[in-house]
Order: C-alpha cells, then sequence, then structure tokens
C-alpha cells in the first residue's frame, strides 16, 4: 500500500483526489490537510461534499508544520495555490516524500517566469530543474523516477495532448503560429467564493488575453510559439479547446491520423470517428481526453477539437495518473 496525503484537500482538485486515492485498492489516503487557520480544519472531507458520504470522512487537519503531512506518507499531493506548493514542496522532500505538485509552483525550470506571470519570487528556484511535467502520456520514463512532479494545468493539457503529436511529426509549420482558444467551466476558478466566478456573473467571456500564465506552460512544452486564449463559460466542469493549426506544406489526412496514433488503446485519449466533435458533457467528470480534427489540405490549416474535465484530466486523474506511474502500479495508462 502507498500511502498519500493531500494537502488542499477541501478544495475542488484536492478533494476528488481524496476520492481517487481512497478508491484505489494499492493506495491509501495517510492525511487530508487545509491551512492551519481554515474555517473548515475538523471537519470531515464528507461534510462539505456529502456525495463522499463512506467513501471519505477523513478529518480536515490543520497544517500547523508541513513537515506534519510527511509522517507516515510516501507521496504528498499539493492541491493548494501556486505559492503555497511552492513553500511547501522542500519540506516534504527533505523528509523523503514524493512531491506532485497539482498547482502551477513547479511547472518552469526557468524561475525568471515566476515573477513575470505568477507575481512571487520562486522560494526553491534549484528544485525547478529537477521538477517532471507530468503529462502522463508523455512522460512515463522520467515520472517512474521523479521525486518532485509538476502536474500540468488544466488548459495546457487540453492543448497539448492536441498538439504534442503533431509537433513530434513534423506536422505544425516551422513559420506558423497555432492559436488556441479554450472554454473553461467556472471549477476552473477553485472553490473559493469570487465575484469572478458567481453564478449571477459568468456568462461566456474571454480573459487573461496575451497574458494568462498558461501560454508559456504550452510553448515550453510544445518547443514552439502558441496563441493561447481562455475563456470562462457558464457551466461548472470541463474544457473545450479549439486549436487551429497552420500545418506544413503536403500535410496530408492520413500523415495526421498517423500522428494521433501514438494515444493506443491502453491511453486516456481517444480520437472521435471523422466528422464528430467532443463534447464538454461527454468528458464531464471522465478521466479521458477526447480529440476531433479536420484537414483543410488546400490552404493547410488543421482544426482539432480536444475536450477534457478540468478538475480531472486537467488535475486530480492525471496527478492519480502520475502516481501510479511513479510508484509502478498499473492502470495509469
Ligand atoms: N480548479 C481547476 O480546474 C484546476 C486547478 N489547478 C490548480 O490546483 C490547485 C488547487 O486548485 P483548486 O482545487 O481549484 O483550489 P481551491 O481553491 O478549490 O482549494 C484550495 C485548497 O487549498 C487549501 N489551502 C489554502 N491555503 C492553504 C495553506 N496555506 N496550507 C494548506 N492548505 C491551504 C484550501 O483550504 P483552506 O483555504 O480552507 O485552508 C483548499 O482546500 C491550484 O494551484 C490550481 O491553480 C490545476 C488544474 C485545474
Ligand atoms: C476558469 C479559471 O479561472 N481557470 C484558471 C485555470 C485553472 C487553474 O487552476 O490553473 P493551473 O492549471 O495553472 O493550476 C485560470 O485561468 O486561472
Amino acid at each position: 500500500m502507498i500511502k498519500v496525503a493531500v494537502i488542499g484537500g477541501s478544495g475542488y482538485t484536492g478533494a476528488i483526489l481524496a476520492k481517487l486515492i481512497a478508491q484505489h485498492n494499492e493506495l491509501c489516503l495517510s492525511g487530508l490537510y487545509v491551512s492551519a487557520g481554515s474555517a473548515d480544519k475538523g471537519k470531515a472531507l464528507s461534510s462539505l461534499y456529502p456525495e463522499l458520504m463512506g467513501q471519505v470522512d477523513q478529518p480536515l487537519l490543520p497544517l500547523t508544520d508541513a513537515a506534519l503531512a510527511a509522517i507516515d506518507a510516501d507521496a504528498v499531493c499539493l492541491a493548494t495555490e501556486h505559492h503555497v506548493s511552492a513553500q511547501l514542496a522542500p519540506t516534504l522532500l527533505e523528509h523523503g516524500c514524493k512531491v506532485f505538485d497539482l498547482s502551477g509552483g513547479h511547472r518552469f525550470a526557468d524561475a525568471a517566469v515566476f515573477p513575470q506571470f505568477y507575481g512571487f519570487d520562486h522560494p526553491a528556484p534549484q528544485l525547478l530543474t529537477d521538477a517532471v511535467y507530468g503529462l502522463a502520456e508523455w512522460a512515463q520514463a522520467s515520472l517512474a523516477q521523479a521525486a518532485l512532479i509538476a502536474v500540468p494545468g488544466c488548459y495546457p493539457t487540453a492543448s497539448l495532448l492536441a498538439l504534442k503529436p503533431l509537433k513530434q511529426k513534423g506536422l505544425i509549420s516551422e513559420q506558423g503560429v497555432p492559436v488556441i482558444n479554450a472554454v473553461s467551466g467556472v471549477s476552473g476558478a477553485g472553490r473559493k467564493a469570487s465575484l469572478i466566478s458567481s453564478f449571477c456573473n459568468v456568462s461566456l467571456t474571454p480573459y487573461g488575453v496575451l497574458g494568462h500564465r498558461h501560454q508559456p506552460e504550452i510553448e515550453t512544452q510544445l518547443d514552439h510559439p502558441v496563441v493561447f486564449t481562455p475563456h470562462l463559460g457558464a457551466f461548472k466542469r470541463g474544457i473545450l479547446a479549439t486549436v487551429t493549426v497552420p500545418v506544413a506544406p503536403g500535410t496530408t489526412e492520413a500523415d495526421v491520423a498517423a500522428a494521433y496514433a501514438c494515444y493506443d488503446a491502453s491511453s486516456k485519449v481517444y480520437q472521435l470517428p471523422a466528422g464528430q466533435w467532443p463534447k464538454i458533457d461527454d468528458v464531464a467528470g471522465s478521466d479521458r481526453c477526447l480529440l476531433g480534427w479536420k484537414l483543410d489540405s488546400e490552404r493547410q490549416v488543421l482544426v482539432v477539437a480536444s475536450a477534457i474535465d478540468n478538475l480531472m484530466k486537467g488535475a486530480a486523474s492525471q496527478a492519480l495518473q502520475c502516481i501510479l506511474i511513479r510508484f509502478g502500479i498499473e492502470g495509469a495508462l
């Protein structure tokens, strides 16, 4: 049994991850933590999320010292804000735990990205070059050895699963810039009440235009420039990323199909039959990514639509995949 603690256990991603860990027969939940001053400390997780009654009734413990979470844990998951994860990770690693960070606190090797896109100076820049970016389908070998795993962002997961097979096969025009328009449900903003995510305020609108922190994350992991525009939509869960890709001259449908054949039957990525497009409702609550695409070979343009659940493949279920790969447990892919 691998013992896993979750810090940020009362949040949207942390609660789902706690459930996935509790359900897995080779993992057990060693502790669930919230901040030392949390209004929820001492409460059972299932009192916040009644659908978890009988599944995760453990109490949310106040994290007065990061080392507490390391007690009796092989792994610790950080479902906390970026700067909180960055502060907690060094102590957990010093105590010998494998750390799975769901935030953006360790997704860049270059510490200079943090003040620019995250608004803080990284407290442990020496850890960044060894952190493994856990896009599960693309990082199996490096995950198997990693101590610190940066679980990818939700929009980057949807975008990179669509774009990386094309890049790998040289199908993205060298001079061209893929354009990603992605819509997220409101749970992407987390559980805390805010005007931005209040029911009457949410409609459908772009935000973070030409400045969202996921643009450099996608570009770094793809090794290609992109234009990324996120949108907030009036639904709870899911992301639909529609990606317009300028393709290399001569690219055929057979080339695109061959590129996506990298996702075999055991992966969490599924291609829809030609002419079918993914819908948010097809992925909400699931650990899968659905892809649909169409090529205009005359105009050398490919449109790919990629749908995931932001809280699952975009966060918690991808973290679970990373844990399973890291500890050599079957069923990750
Ligand atoms: N929501 C999403 O779709 C996705 C989120 N992520 C990332 O995952 C992380 C978690 O996101 P999400 O679940 O949405 O966030 P939430 O706001 O829903 O939850 C945050 C959790 O962190 C706890 N917390 C806050 N401060 C501390 C602290 N100092 N020590 C310990 N626990 C603390 C909160 O409890 P309390 O405040 O009561 O202490 C709460 O349990 C974020 O970094 C987010 O960017 C990544 C991909 C997708
Ligand atoms: C709808 C919404 O607000 N989405 C969040 C992205 C989700 C997230 O938490 O970002 P990370 O993957 O970087 O952790 C945002 O745009 O900031």
